[in-house]
């Protein structure tokens, strides 16, 4: 059969090429925006990785947004690489990189390599992100000189939120602004592939990229970063906790998941769910005789409620 004129199969589109750090920093030099998304279990890495994300994250926000824990400090190790597994397996094209949990990285660079060796064996991710800046340089070098691939992430840093009492932009004084500078270029001389820039002013953030090498993935961070970043919650308006300045909510799934859930609840007790023919099984021609008669209860009829819709 020729080609040309056989009709296209319906065959499903042809499976991505898989991202490499190699092409991450190929999108940097080129200056194509690199696309992050977190993901936290399956069915949300398969809608990163078959709809053009780069990077799929497991954020150690995970645990607010999927958990219920009021800050990510509550999230084991053992509690992300459960999760972590399940992102895997559905991120298939993305480069995949998981949060290292408060607490599993500061008591010493072994214990630090034991905990992210468990998130590329168990976890099944390709590289782990840590919170902080030059204090913890030495921490990532004890990763990537082992070939552990490392994110730094420095700016705001949600697992300090208690010790900095809360959530603030980092880095509007020129002083502040040196120390992320800094601390940038230490992450990047450990070793660090990507940097990601969390709450900094814009122009600071510009300033960073264009002293680094490896690509910047900002979040609250403003355009000039190499890439950006946002929660898969904020992204979708399904969180419903406090929306951060940096948030744009590309879907509205909230008002979707409760249009869906009130119908359901409504048809299930007004009696059109389930419909007898088109949601049902039917026995075999004559058997439900033989059964009432077997149970001696010729008289038992049953009326099948008319759909009302
Ligand atoms: N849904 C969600 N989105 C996130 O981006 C996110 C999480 N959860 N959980 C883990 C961390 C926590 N993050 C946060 C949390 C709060 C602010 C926040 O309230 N920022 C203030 C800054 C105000 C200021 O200093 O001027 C804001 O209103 O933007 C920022 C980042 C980022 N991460
Ligand atoms: C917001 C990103 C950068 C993150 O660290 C997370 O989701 O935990
Ligand atoms: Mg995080």
């Amino acid at each position: 059969m020729s080609g040309e004129s056989s009709p296209q199969k319906p065959t499903s589109p042809p499976p991505r090429k898989k991202v490499t750090i190699a092409s991450l920093h190929a999108l940097r030099q080129e200056r194509t925006p690199i696309t992050v998304l977190t993901a936290y279990d399956y069915p949300t890495a398969r809608a990163a990785s078959t709809n053009g994300i780069d990077i799929t994250l497991v954020g150690d926000s995970l645990a607010q947004v999927c958990l219920g824990y009021s800050s990510t400090t509550s999230l084991t190790l053992d509690e992300m690489l459960h999760h972590c597994r399940a992102v895997a397996r559905g991120s298939s094209a993305p480069f995949l990189v998981a949060d290292m949990p408060f607490g599993s990285y500061y008591t010493g660079p072994e214990d630090t390599i034991r905990a992210a060796v468990r998130m590329l064996q168990e976890g099944n991710a390709e590289a782990v992100k840590l919170e902080g800046g030059s204090e913890i340089a030495a921490r990532v070098k004890a990763l990537t000189s082992i070939g552990i691939p490392v994110m730094a992430h420095v700016g705001l840093l949600p697992q300090r939120h208690t010790a900095l009492s809360g959530y603030r932009v980092q880095g509007r004084t020129a002083e502040s602004a040196r120390s992320i500078l800094h601390s940038a270029l230490a992450l990047e001389e450990a070793g660090a592939f990507s940097i990601v820039l969390e709450a900094i002013p814009a122009s600071l953030a510009a300033y960073i990229t264009s002293r680094l090498k490896v690509p910047t993935i900002g979040i609250g961070a403003g355009p000039g970063c190499s890439g950006q970043v946002l929660v898969w919650d904020d992204v979708m308006g399904t969180w419903a906790g406090h929306k951060a300045k940096f948030v744009r909510r590309f879907g509205d799934v909230k008002s979707e998941v409760e249009r869906g859930v009130k119908a359901y609840a409504n048809a299930v007790r007004d009696g059109s769910f389930p419909h007898h023919g088109k949601e049902g099984y039917v026995m075999d021609d004559g058997e439900i005789e033989k059964l009432l008669e077997m149970e001696g209860d010729r008289e038992w009829l049953w009326n099948p409620p008319k759909p009302s819709n």
